[in-house]
């Protein structure tokens, strides 16, 4: 730990300007940062024209999936200075009291240079519900951030963008509105982001002719642009060891397995027995998803990491529901259901894993609202309050058999559905094995049996397409 102020956290920092360009796979999120620039360019303007902006973004995602990346790149693009607070490393030194004041120091030279960015690394460490060391300390410094933040007008042209692996661990206080109240996802990529990053890091490395980046990408399904980074970089070390003329498909492969044992490394890599498997389970989500009159329609569906999930099936709700019906909240159980059941079909009872538990509590929890609260079932429209402690063991007893009733119905219903499209399960869960990430045109094709492009094709358009853009 180095003692005294580090004069360097005060002054933008420097380096070769980062672009969007520079950062792959990640479209949504870039997207979703446009604004930001858009206004770092022209606060004033911006203003004028009556946008709203955030005063804090927050960036969520895995560890090396490109968050720092991406908020460089918001600052290379507008053209502004980028300061850095590195939440892990510096808040060590916050429980010596330090901490408030470096933030004060920090936001003070920012607004120096407005229009500006601040980058807060790893924003848990210091934000976390229950950061660890110094409680005292580390609520000075959160204190002080939340002060700052909630002191400067979104005219002022200074943004906060910070990271973190851990959302759910903040402390509330900081994603209220007008601090971090925008989020943004910034996920492992998918297939073809892994050819975009890799074609980006093999800029200037001289490979041998059997190494083809499409093949890459399909060899590393749970690597995240960092990681993809390190095994480009780690390939090129030991071809030069092995005074090799060019980095070849064996280096490669050595990389990659070195980064797959890394000891530091948690296994987010997946076989493809368990991609398989992850298919099957997002593809009964999907299909009942699909096929369930009063589901919420159906959006996107994955089968790589997202958070601390395996997979994700993503639904969007068509407008604003304000109250909900009995069809849709059946729906809701029936969809849950759905992952649990499919893995239970294809890979028989016993060897169902324990993946699909919050699917399972996010069913119970439904039902039991639902006789709970919103009387749909044949206890009527009582409302049952949770803290009442003068609920008979009689009724708990009827309570606890009527959302049994309504989980296994929903399953009982996943089942029948899914039996009678099983083959529309095998093709949904072979194409998402190959396309990792499938939106719902292309499920609508997929169950059909046609043809979406070639997964082989896609990956090559968008190598041709990077290819002219840099040339
Ligand atoms: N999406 C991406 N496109 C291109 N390169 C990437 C991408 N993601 C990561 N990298 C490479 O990995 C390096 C580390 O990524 P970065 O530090 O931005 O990740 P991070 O999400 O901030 O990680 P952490 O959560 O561990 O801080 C980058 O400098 C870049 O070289
Ligand atoms: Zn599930």
């Amino acid at each position: 730990m180095k003692a005294g102020p580090r004069q360097s956290q005060f002054e933008p920092s420097e380096g070769k300007a980062v672009l969007f360009s520079d950062v792959h796979g990640v479209d949504e999120a870039k997207e979703e940062l446009q604004d930001v620039v858009a206004f770092l360019k022209d606060p004033t303007a911006f203003a004028t024209l009556g946008g709203k902006l955030p005063k804090g973004v927050l960036l969520t995602g895995p560890p090396g999936t490109g968050k720092t990346l991406l908020a460089r790149a918001v600052a290379g693009e507008a053209g502004v200075p980028f300061f850095l607070l590195q939440g892990g490393s510096d808040f060590e030194e916050m429980f010596v009291g330090v901490g408030a004041k470096r933030v004060r120091e920090l936001f003070a030279a920012a607004r120096k240079k407005e229009p500006a960015i601040i980058f807060i690394d790893e924003l848990d460490a210091v934000g976390g519900k229950r950061s660890s060391r110094d409680q005292q300390y580390m609520k000075q410094t959160l204190n002080q951030l939340l002060v700052e933040m909630d002191g400067f007008q979104q005219t002022e042209g200074v943004i906060v963008i910070a990271a973190t692996n851990f959302p759910e661990s903040l402390d509330q206080a900081l994603v209220r509105p007008g601090r971090f109240d925008r989020i943004i996802a910034v996920p492992l990529p998918d297939v073809r982001g892994r050819v975009q990053i890799l074609q980006h890091h093999l800029k200037g490395v001289i490979v041998g002719k059997d190494v083809d980046p499409k093949i890459l990408a399909r060899a590393t399904p749970g690597f995240s642009g960092a990681d993809l980074q390190n095994m480009v970089n780690q390939a090129a070390i030991q071809a030069s060891k092995l005074h090799a003329k060019d980095v070849n498909i064996k280096h490669f492969e050595w990389a990659r397995d070195r980064i797959l044992m890394g000891a530091e490394r948690k296994s987010q890599y997946i076989d493809e027995k368990a991609k398989l498997a992850t298919a099957y389970h997002e593809g009964g989500h999907a299909l009942v998803a699909l096929y369930t009159d009063g589901a919420m329609p159906l959006h996107k569906v994955t089968c790589v990491p997202r958070g601390h999930a395996l997979g994700m099936t993503s639904q969007l709700p068509e407008d604003d529901r304000n109250s909900v019906s009995l069809k849709e909240y059946l729906a809701e159980i029936d969809v849950c259901m759905g992952g649990r059941v499919a893995e239970e079909l294809i890979y028989g009872p016993e060897n169902v894993t324990s993946g699909a538990s919050s699917d399972i509590r996010k069913a119970t929890r439904t039902a039991q609202a639902m006789v709970k609260h919103w009387g749909f079932s044949k206890l009527g429209p009582v409302f049952h309050d949770d803290r009442d402690e003068s609920i008979s063991p009689k009724r708990k007893e009827e309570i606890e058999e009527e959302v049994t009733k309504l989980v296994r119905g929903g399953e009982a219903r996943a089942a029948a559905l899914l039996t009678a499209k099983i083959n529309e399960l095998h093709l949904l869960a072979h194409a998402l094995v190959d396309h990792e990430t499938l939106n719902l045109e292309e499920v609508k094709k997929v169950i059909k049996g046609e043809p979406i492009r070639n997964i082989t094709e896609v990956l090559e358009e968008d190598i041709s397409n990077l290819e002219s853009a840099s040339a």
